[in-house]
């Protein structure tokens, strides 16, 4: 049988250990004074009543949850600076879809192995996990078309490429049938026996024979039993483990026993050792995160084709439908000039939000994950921009290209261009601003349902509906921070509005023309500028929000 033994002898090992663990939140305390220790070597379940505290516990073992009180050490060094010697596999699944078992692991592997692994050696790695795992019939199956037990093992086998020290799982076994709970349990055992601390929750009590280790959880985060199986069922006084939840019912609230908070803090072992992992240099995380990226996307065909193929549909529908050959009318062709450059920046912006919108937040879990291995938001959000801003780009051009076909703006060739430079502009402003949307809300569906309220204020505000000479001085500040009114800005400079409008229209629309006399360059400035202020809040956003 393949294991994956050699690859932990070559990094320290070291176990993980909570003293005192409180954690509170909403104003409650959901986890109170937990002390747990999980040795390497050692494999140890959580079990408890649904809500007792489980998740909240390995959230505090992992790092990625920040206690209110009590510590968390692996090898005596607090978890946050150890952060890459814990794999920690939430609930659910922390996979993308798109992607096939051993790409997802090689993908893992050049984002957790050190710097200046060569290619062979992260193909053996993957290979190395996927036959650790058994999965060697499903290593080129697409995550979507595993079974949940198969895409519960290619998670575990996601953190062990980076050969963690300690592994925490929260309730791997949920939803598997007896015998795949058991061979989870077996493989847990196995991944332990090699030599790491394997930390699972569960609600499964059959395999709890195979652990060293039952810590039991009692409804208000109380950490009520710390020890082996045997003297679980001694100390509930059952026979078998489903009846400790009986018999955890029946029991009054009180202070933790075992390995509870009554027990000292454990002393850092002497010599305390350094954090292993070094994470790749920023460019090369952008590199692999946009690679990853891009074949997601690439992959995701039906998803591709209505982002790609809305673009010259909303084209035709503004060709169609300004009247034939208005833009030439002496008089209403002015009125109709400002409209073109309206519904133009209005498509371009409507494209880049809705490809962002749902981006970040879609892979907020993988990104957490990520992050707390090491992974930079900035290498994140620079991949993001290297696979959209392109995406983005071709879009504005087959939105663009009807409308100059069906309706020519009549600005030369050098007006065409600027014109489509400056709807790419406002796309890449959009798409900056879906980011920063997607990596605001908790949801797709939160982000989906967000978009008109970033979206509505653009169209109001982009000085085509209501022009911004006319707006009261508040308004015509915050219109002067949108993407919408310098697009419009420097899509009527390009078509040269300002020496089209005459004194009439002005008279009867409140257009200005001195509104689109701004160098066409300076406005795609401005647009560039906005992009990365809303990039940089979402950097900012992502930073503060993906770690409590
Ligand atoms: N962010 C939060 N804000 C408020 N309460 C929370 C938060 N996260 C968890 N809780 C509460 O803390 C308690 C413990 O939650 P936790 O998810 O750790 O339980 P659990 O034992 O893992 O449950 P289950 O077995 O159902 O997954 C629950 O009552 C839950 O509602």
């Amino acid at each position: 049988m393949s294991t994956i033994t050699g690859a932990v002898q070559e990094a320290e090992v070291a176990g993980i250990s909570a003293h005192a663990v409180t954690v509170t939140a909403g104003g409650q305390t959901i986890l109170r004074e937990a002390t747990l220790e999980v040795p390497v070597g050692k494999l140890v379940a959580v079990i408890g009543a649904s809500g007792s505290g489980k998740s909240t516990l390995l959230r505090a073992l992992a790092g990625v949850l920040l206690p209110a009180g009590g510590t968390v050490h692996v090898g005596g060094v607090p978890v946050r600076q150890r952060m890459t010697d814990v794999g920690y596999v939430p609930f659910g699944t922390l996979v993308h879809p798109e992607l096939t078992v051993r790409e997802a692991l090689r993908y893992a592997a050049e984002l957790r192995l050190p710097p200046g692994t060569s290619a062979a050696d992260l193909d053996a790695r993957a290979d190395e996990v996927i036959a650790a795992l058994h999965m060697g019939e499903q290593a080129d199956v697409r995550m979507a078309s595993l079974s949940d037990g198969q895409r519960r093992r290619a998670s575990c086998g996601i953190e062990l490429v980076g050969r963690p020290s300690v592994l925490l799982l929260d309730e791997p076994a949920t939803g598997l049938d007896a015998v795949l709970e058991q061979r989870m349990m077996e493989l847990l055992r196995g991944l332990a026996d090699e030599g790491r601390g394997v930390l699972l929750s569960t609600h499964a009590t059959s395999s709890l024979g195979l652990c060293d280790v039952v810590a039991v959880m009692a409804p208000g985060g109380e950490l009520r039993f710390v020890g082996s199986p045997q003297e679980m069922l001694e100390r509930f006084g059952v026979q078998n483990f489903d009846q400790v939840y009986v018999a955890l019912a029946l029991e009054e609230p009180r202070r933790p026993e075992g390995g509870g908070a009554d027990r000292p803090a454990p002393a850092p072992p002497r010599g305390a050792r350094a954090p292993r992992g070094v994470a790749p240099p920023l460019a090369t995380q952008a590199r692999v995160l946009a690679r990853r990226y891009a074949q997601c996307t690439l992959r995701n065909r039906r998803q591709l084709t209505i982002l790609v193929g809305q673009a010259p549909v909303i084209g035709l529908a503004i060709g169609f439908a300004l009247p034939h050959d208005i833009l030439s009318d002496q008089t209403l062709g002015q009125y109709y000039g400002v409209m073109l450059c309206f519904l133009l920046l209005v498509g371009a912006i409507w494209l880049g939000i809705i490809a962002a919108c749902r981006e970040v937040v879609r892979e907020r879990a993988i990104l957490a994950r990520e992050t707390a291995i090491g992974v930079r938001v900035d290498a994140y959000l620079c991949a993001k921009c290297a696979v959209l801003l392109p995406l983005s780009a071709v879009q504005v051009v087959l939105l663009v290209v009807p409308v100059f076909v069906l309706q020519p703006p009549g600005a030369g060739v050098s007006g065409d261009v600027q014109m489509l430079a400056v709807c790419v502009a406002a796309s890449w402003a959009a798409v900056a601003m879906g980011l920063w949307l997607s990596a605001a809300v908790t949801s797709s569906d939160q982000a989906t349902s967000s978009v008109p309220l970033v979206l509505i204020p653009q169209l109001l505000l982009a000085g085509a509906i209501i022009p911004l000479a006319t707006m009261i001085a508040p308004l015509k500040l915050v219109a002067n921070l949108t993407v919408s009114r310098w697009a419009l800005t420097g899509l009527g400079s390009a078509m040269h509005l300002d020496t089209r409008l005459s004194g009439d229209i002005g008279t009867v629309t409140g257009f200005d023309p001195t509104f689109y006399s701004v160098p066409v360059p300076l406005t795609i400035g401005i647009l560039a500028g906005g992009m990365l202020i809303m990039l940089s809040a979402a950097g900012f956003r992502l930073d503060r929000g993906l770690v409590r």
